[in-house]
């Protein structure tokens, strides 16, 4: 396959590298000083005491890559809305794209079939962007339970070998089949399980980012925090009880799938992005994870007082360091 990562950061850079092991023909669209250690160095992944390192093109501009089977996205969600037209290049008709962000996705309401519909949420209004050249039958949802670091440019760090998971579903009904996808990243050493609705899997990731994830921002530690601190774990719980109320109000009743001590106890040794985003200064997924979930509890009239809470604190630490911006579209 002709795969593209646009955005080949810690997640893209690990899929990027694992992909490109596995024989496909893998280009990246990077930037700066990790662009520059790609084209001199290639791009390297470090997991455990295994280190490989890939020869990928690697370019700032997409028109030099053109026309891909897959695009994969590796963007964070604040990021999104300012690609909307460098990914345009990279998309045929046949091309399938991937979205696997953490968080509320843009492309939740697209093809919607459940009820009641969601709020009105800034982000879902992107979609128009990607849309203009994207048919829905061509929209990828995406979510990844995999915990990786840029170690320095163009140098990958992943803290869960051997649980690297990308779950993958079409976004509408009756969209391009992805079981080609699945079979090429389970070929590639990465798990990419059967999903039935790939919505389900939006909101069982939200309950882990929405909690465990924010604990550790606010914190200041890794996620598995709310594993060793019993009184985090107590915090940790509520919130995902809460998450779980949410996604009930709109059709995703998680009761059966979800155990939350089993959640608590696979937690990564692992800095979360959104930690790794305050820490370097870059623009934060506090819509994503925490403001668009509040917005659908609001609507659905779902209490949420530690939610709430989480989100007063965590929204304070960004809008002080300029990394987040309340009521403009993340
Ligand atoms: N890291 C992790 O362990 C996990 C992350 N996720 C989710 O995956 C998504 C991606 O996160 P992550 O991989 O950590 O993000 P990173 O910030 O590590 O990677 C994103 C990359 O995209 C690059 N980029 C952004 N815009 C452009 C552009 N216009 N042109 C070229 N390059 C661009 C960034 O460059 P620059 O640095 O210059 O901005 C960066 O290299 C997020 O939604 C995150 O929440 C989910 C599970 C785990
Ligand atoms: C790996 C995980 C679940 C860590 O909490 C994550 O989603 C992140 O780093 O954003």
């Amino acid at each position: 396959m002709k795969v593209t990562v646009f955005g080949a950061g810690a997640t893209g850079g690990h899929f990027a590298v694992r992909l490109s092991q596995a024989g496909h023909d893998v280009s990246v669209v990077a930037r700066g000083a990790h662009l520059e250690a790609i084209r001199s160095n290639g791009l390297t992944l470090l997991a455990a005491d295994d280190r490989a390192t890939v020869k990928v093109r690697a370019s700032a501009d997409a028109t030099e890559i053109g026309v891909q089977d897959v695009v994969l996205v590796g963007v964070k969600g604040a990021g999104l809305a300012a690609i909307t037209q460098a990914l345009r290049p990279l998309v045929g008709p046949d091309t399938r794209v991937i979205f696997p962000q953490n968080g509320m996705p843009w492309w939740y309401p697209v093809g919607l079939t459940t009820t009641p519909a969601p709020p009105d949420w800034a982000d879902f209004s992107i979609g128009a962007g990607f849309l203009d050249y994207i048919a829905p039958g061509q929209l990828v949802g995406g979510s990844i339970y995999s915990a990786n670091e840029l170690d320095a440019p163009g140098v990958v760090r992943n803290a869960s070998p051997g649980h690297n998971r990308l779950d993958l579903g079409a976004v509408v009904p009756g969209g391009d089949g992805v079981e080609d996808l699945r079979r090429a990243f389970r070929d590639a050493g990465i798990d990419a399980p059967d999903v039935p609705d790939i919505r389900a899997v939006i909101w069982r990731k939200l309950l882990a980012n929405m909690s465990g994830s924010i604990i550790a921002l606010i914190t200041g530690n890794k996620s598995s925090i709310s594993r060793k601190d019993p009184a985090l774990g107590a915090v940790y719980r509520r919130a995902v009880g809460e998450g779980m109320a949410i996604a009930a109000a709109y059709g995703y009743d998680l009761a059966d799938t979800v155990d939350v001590d089993a959640m608590l106890k696979s937690i990564p040794e692992h800095k979360p992005s959104i930690r790794q985003d305050f820490e370097a200064g870059r623009p934060m997924e506090i819509g994503q994870i925490l403001l668009a979930p509040l917005a659908f509890a609001r609507q659905a009239g779902v209490d949420t007082p530690v939610l709430d809470t989480l989100a007063a604190l965590a929204q304070r630490m960004a809008e002080d360091r300029g990394l987040f911006q309340r009521d403009a579209p993340a």
